[in-house]
């Protein structure tokens, strides 16, 4: 399967972007080695509104797509032929046309706790100061520990890691995902078990999207995809798909498999934390979707009619 123009890969240009697109060009060239000839593939950075702005709290800025919609109009105006991401940072419902055509094996989904002497949420000084501008983590760690200050804290990797340094926060969150790709272990943090911090719907997973009628590209993508990480996003975007009044409710959800069967862990927080609704469903592979739906319906239900807009 040679192709006589390059296979267009389009990312964003965080390192963390970087690093995960060139994962992607390397699986589907274990499948294809011709695509690792010079000039088979190409990885083109496209800058997303994210990126560009990085003194605001995203949920400020507001919108979803805020690191994937430069990238799905580059897909739509052929620029690329393939968009690399964190399927963390797609929007539950995709665009027309364009598709999820697989899933990377998912990475760890923890969150690791960076903290200048503590090794644990527990163990956090009274009063301490938490950067992070995850409205999920912050809710759930005000949850557990009410005394705590969080002060909203955006940025790469380094960035946030230098504001640790410099004293400004005692502690910040970070997916666990991300430090490992980028080579950096846990960065000196401890992973936070789900039981205390469950992740984000999608969580340590990369997803390639393209142009649902182009056929070379999906019989490439359909050929490297990881069934079982496919399976449990699906779960957890369609729990966050039937929850999701804004993007400005805490939502967390992680799907594991325990042998055959799936099983969804979701959670539905007030940003203080001063109300988690928890949920843990069961399901068939085969029925990803519909078990987190289920799962979702059924947190609704519990919430009632003023959620989402009388809940934050
Ligand atoms: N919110 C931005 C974002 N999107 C994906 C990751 C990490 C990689 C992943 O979850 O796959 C991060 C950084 C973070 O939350 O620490």
């Amino acid at each position: 399967m040679t192709s006589k123009t390059p296979l267009l890969i389009g990312t964003r240009g965080s390192p963390l972007a970087l690093a995960q697109a060139r994962m992607a060009l390397a699986a589907l060239a274990e499948r294809d080695p011709a695509l690792a000839e010079p000039g088979a593939a190409e990885i083109r950075v496209i800058k997303t509104t994210g990126d560009s702005i990085q003194d605001r709290p995203l949920t400020e800025i507001g919108g979803k797509g805020l690191f994937t919609k430069e990238l799905q109009e580059a897909l739509y105006a052929r620029e690329i032929d393939i968009a690399v991401h964190s399927m963390k940072d797609v929007a539950t419902v995709l665009p027309d046309g364009l598709r999820i055509g697989c899933m990377l094996p998912r990475e760890d989904p923890r969150d690791v706790l960076l903290a200048r002497g503590a090794t644990s949420l527990a163990g956090l000084p009274q009063g301490a100061v938490v950067g992070t501008a995850s409205l999920r983590r912050a809710a759930q760690l005000l949850a557990l520990r009410p005394d705590l200050r969080v002060v909203t804290l955006r940025g790469n990797v380094q960035r946030r890691l230098a504001r640790l340094e410099s004293g400004e926060i005692d502690a910040t969150m970070l997916a666990m995902a991300g430090l490992l790709r980028l080579q950096m272990g846990t960065a000196g943090g401890t992973p936070l078990e789900p039981e205390e911090m469950l992740p984000a719907p999608a969580q340590g997973a990369i997803g390639i999207e393209h142009r649902a009628d182009d056929r070379d590209v999906a019989e490439r993508l359909a050929a490297i995809s990881h069934a079982p990480t496919f399976a449990r996003v699906t779960t957890e975007r369609a729990f966050l798909r039937v929850l999701d009044g804004s993007c400005r409710t805490p939502i967390a959800a992680l799907a594991t498999f325990e042998g055959e069967r799936l099983r969804l862990r979701g959670l539905v927080a007030k940003p203080d934390g001063s109300r988690v609704e928890q949920v843990e469903s069961w399901g068939a592979a085969g029925e990803a979707q519909e078990l987190g739906e289920r799962a979702g319906a059924d947190v609704r239900a519990r919430l009632g009619n003023h959620y989402p807009s009388g809940w934050l």
